[in-house]
């Protein structure tokens, strides 16, 4: 999708790296105002005499070296050959200065007409200068009308490396990124580029470019890894499954997200733990109801086994008949259900609406690959996943700890063993790896009162602070 053009990338590299160039945008802001205005500032050193200004749209600018970079990129035109201003980074000094503009044409550097030169010699020319910086532009024909800064939030669902994308025209014009940012899209212009910065970064935030496209990418280049690795065991280098590049459509790559706040009395987001067997979900779950009883609350399951003496309909579960069962199953009525000694076991949607009906916190435990069900404006799940420590933090910790599994009895009450420990460590890396940009927050299970503290935190946050949601959320 992305093709840079090489001039493009080199200059604005150049732009960012040569020492010379970065002082230069100072008293470009500095004459902005008065040039503006079509009334040089008489103060300026004087212009070059060479000049020739015989063509009345020409612009001179007159710039001195300053540690910023321009944040502005040249191509040249396929047909006339001439330089052009390519892009102008939002936000960035040459943006501010309102000087340049995209599509103004380049016609010399200090003097040097720049009409036939190759991008890489006017480059050049620039990072042999020294002091002062003349340019000589004529404006394009149309100028873009300013534009209100568009409030567009992307949550970025992977981890981004500009010095890993092969496409960036310009690694250092890449922003760098981690799973669960928030960038704030300031321009969406290009149709492979936006520009973008980090939310709430302190004064005053780069804005830089963020590749739309790059998962699909890095989507290509793990099938690549994959083919060389075969190449390695005398396979064909091209062996690339198919599946693999289907899939992409499930590459997660970004969410556009906006801030929630809960109203007073407003239904409260649902609380969803993930993590391998074992980890300590229920333990963690049963810490909470305790702490507070009227305020979390977990779901009531149904089961298709006879009701036991002692037990009561809607208490322990909901009773149901197994071709009940069965018709709920098929009308999607479960998020998760299992069979077990030919009985169904399973949590309902509306199990959960009813918790949330009473205006409790609702807690539940489900499979990572079920969250995408209950990602909806109703339920607002806020996803934690429990994450086991180190295997060898799991020795020290779950010595004396018994195997309690909801539904396999007969691991029940022993304790746990090394499989146990290095299956659930495996497993939860499969998890974060597979689902991992669903997680909200992670939680490691070390010390369980530790754990539990932690997630009691996240949850009181997410009460009264404003929670970045996807947009489809809050248009119910
Ligand atoms: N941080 C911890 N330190 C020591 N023991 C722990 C810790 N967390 C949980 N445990 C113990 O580990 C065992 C399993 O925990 P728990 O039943 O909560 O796991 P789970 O994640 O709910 O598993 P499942 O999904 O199979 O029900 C329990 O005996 C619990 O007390």
């Amino acid at each position: 999708k992305s093709d840079p053009r090489p001039e493009d990338s080199s200059f604005l590299q150049n732009m960012f790296r040569e020492r010379s160039l970065h002082s230069l945008i100072k008293s470009l802001l500095t004459v902005h105002d008065t040039v503006a205005q079509k009334n040089y500032d008489p103060e300026l050193p004087p212009l070059p005499e060479d000049l020739d200004d015989d063509e009345d749209s020409v612009k001179i600018i007159r710039l001195v070296k300053n540690k910023e970079p321009l944040g502005a990129t040249i191509r040249q035109d396929d047909h006339t050959g001439a330089i052009l201003i390519a892009r102008i980074m939002r936000g960035g000094a040459a943006d501010r200065s309102g000087l340049i503009h995209v599509g103004d044409e380049l016609k010399e550097v200090n003097g040097i007409p720049v009409e036939d030169k190759k991008p890489e010699e006017i480059i050049r020319i620039l990072a042999q200068s020294q002091g002062a910086i003349t340019f000589k532009v004529v404006p394009g024909a149309k100028e873009e009308a300013p534009v209100k800064e568009p409030k567009v939030f992307m949550k970025a669902l992977f981890d981004y490396s500009p010095q890993e994308d092969k496409a960036i025209p310009c690694k250092e014009a890449g922003l760098a990124f981690k799973k669960g940012a928030i960038l704030h899209i300031v321009s969406q212009d290009d149709p492979t580029w936006w520009q973008a910065k980090h939310q709430g970064e302190a004064n005053p935030p780069k804005t830089l470019l963020v590749n739309q496209f790059f998962v699909s990418a890095a989507g290509f280049r793990r099938s690549f890894r994959l083919s060389r690795r075969d190449k390695k065991t005398n396979k064909s280098m091209y062996e690339c499954k198919k599946s693999e590049l289907y899939d992409m459509a499930d590459v997660p790559t970004y969410e556009e997200v906006t801030q929630y706040h809960r109203q007073p009395g407003a239904k409260h987001r649902l609380v969803v733990l993930v993590g391998p067997t074992g980890v300590g979900m229920n333990a963690l779950k049963r810490k909470l109801l305790i702490s507070d009883p009227q305020h979390f609350s977990v779901t009531i399951p149904h089961t298709s086994r006879p009701r036991k003496n002692q037990e009561s309909d809607g208490v322990e579960y909901h009773f149901i008949a197994k071709h009940l069962f069965e018709t709920d199953i098929h009308n999607n009525k479960f998020i998760e259900y299992g069979e077990y000694k030919g009985n169904y076991y399973g949590t309902s949607l509306d199990s959960i609406r009813s918790v949330l009906a009473k205006n409790k916190v609702c807690l539940i435990d489900i499979q990572p690959h079920s969250i995408k069900h209950l990602r909806t404006a109703e339920f607002k799940p806020f996803v934690v996943f429990v994450k086991p420590p180190s295997l060898e933090r799991l020795r020290e910790t779950r010595k004396h700890a018994k195997f309690i599994s909801g539904k396999d009895e007969k691991a029940n009450g022993r304790t746990f063993t090394e499989e146990d420990f290095q299956e659930m460590v495996r497993t939860a890396q499969l998890m974060e790896a597979q689902y991992g940009h669903l997680f909200e927050k992670v939680i490691v299970n070390d010390d369980l009162c530790a754990a539990f503290s932690e997630l009691q935190l996240a949850l009181q946050r997410i009460e009264t602070d404003e929670n970045w949601v996807p947009v489809s959320w809050t248009h119910s």
